[in-house]
């Protein structure tokens, strides 16, 4: 999907609502247990109840990867499902992959050209060789994690390497690196203080900011520097919206949450000028 395409939606919809499909077995409704498939059952069921309220679906690997084969045909069950029947919907493989060249190649095809993914988190660890095999792939998002939503980002990402923190090193450098405008960043809600800078350095970006919900984070506090001329930001909610009922009217209560954050954004862009 192109970035044009993704901002569209999002004035179609006036939302940046992304949901997060982090599946736990534990915490979905006990009667889908009895499913053939019980995590593609319940991605199914949000999906199709909140799909009008959001732009963006991102499962995050981890939680397909625990349940092995199973969870592994899960999520291609779930990504061919918004694919086929939610086309305009952007997704984002949160896999926070990147290694040495020859390997980050294999990543980007398995993601992108094998699952259709329309973006992966990258961590930037290993550097520019370890990222270009991803931007090589256009209308393809490349999210590199910059400043992000848990305690530890203070061990790295805030301490200052040559006069400037990592995080503002990961995005200046990987600015001049080709096919840069395929590049978008992992910025924490619960680090709404760090936004103006971070604007500063990168304004036209989409900014994926998870950490709204379940870890506290504002979502007037992240638009209030967040945001820009073509809104930039993509807002993640997971367990906050996906885990709002564990009975039978789970995905009802789901809607019900992702709307809540929806009217908070539409509210949020008809007053764009006073952020
Ligand atoms: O800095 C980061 C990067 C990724 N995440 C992921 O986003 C979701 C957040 O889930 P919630 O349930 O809304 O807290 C989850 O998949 C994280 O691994 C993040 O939280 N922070």
């Amino acid at each position: 999907m192109t970035t044009n395409e993704l901002v569209a939606q999002i004035r179609k919809k006036k939302s940046f609502l992304c949901i997060g499909l982090d599946i736990d077995l534990a915490k979905i409704p006990s009667h889908l247990l009895q499913e053939e498939d019980p995590i593609f059952a319940f991605n199914k069921a949000i999906i199709d109840s909140t799909h009008h309220l959001a732009v963006a679906y991102k499962p995050n690997m981890a939680f397909y990867e625990a349940y092995g084969l199973k969870g592994w045909k899960a999520l291609e069950k779930t990504i061919h499902y918004l694919n086929q029947n939610y086309p305009e919907i952007y997704t984002i493989a949160d896999a926070k992959r990147g290694d040495i060249g020859n390997t980050s190649t294999r990543y980007a095809k398995a993601f992108f050209s094998d699952l259709n993914f329309d973006s992966i988190t990258v961590a930037p660890y290993m550097g520019e060789d370890s990222v270009v095999p991803f931007l090589e792939f256009e209308n393809k998002h490349t999210i590199l994690l910059a400043l992000t939503s848990n305690r530890g980002a203070f061990d790295f990402q805030t301490k200052k390497v040559d006069g400037d923190e990592v995080y503002k090193k990961v995005i200046q450098t990987s600015q001049t690196w080709k096919n840069n405008h395929n590049l978008m960043y992992v910025v924490g809600a619960t680090k709404a203080e760090y936004f103006k800078e971070i604007r500063a350095i990168a304004p036209n970006n989409f900014l994926l900011v998870p950490g709204v919900g379940a870890q506290g984070g504002s979502l007037a506090e992240v638009c209030k520097y967040g945001l820009n001329d073509d809104v930039g930001l993509l807002i993640n909610s997971s367990r906050g919206i996906i885990y709002a009922s564990a009975e039978a009217n789970f995905a009802e209560a789901a809607a019900l949450k992702a709307k809540e954050l929806q009217q908070e954004m539409e509210e949020i862009l008809n007053h764009q000028k006073e952020y």
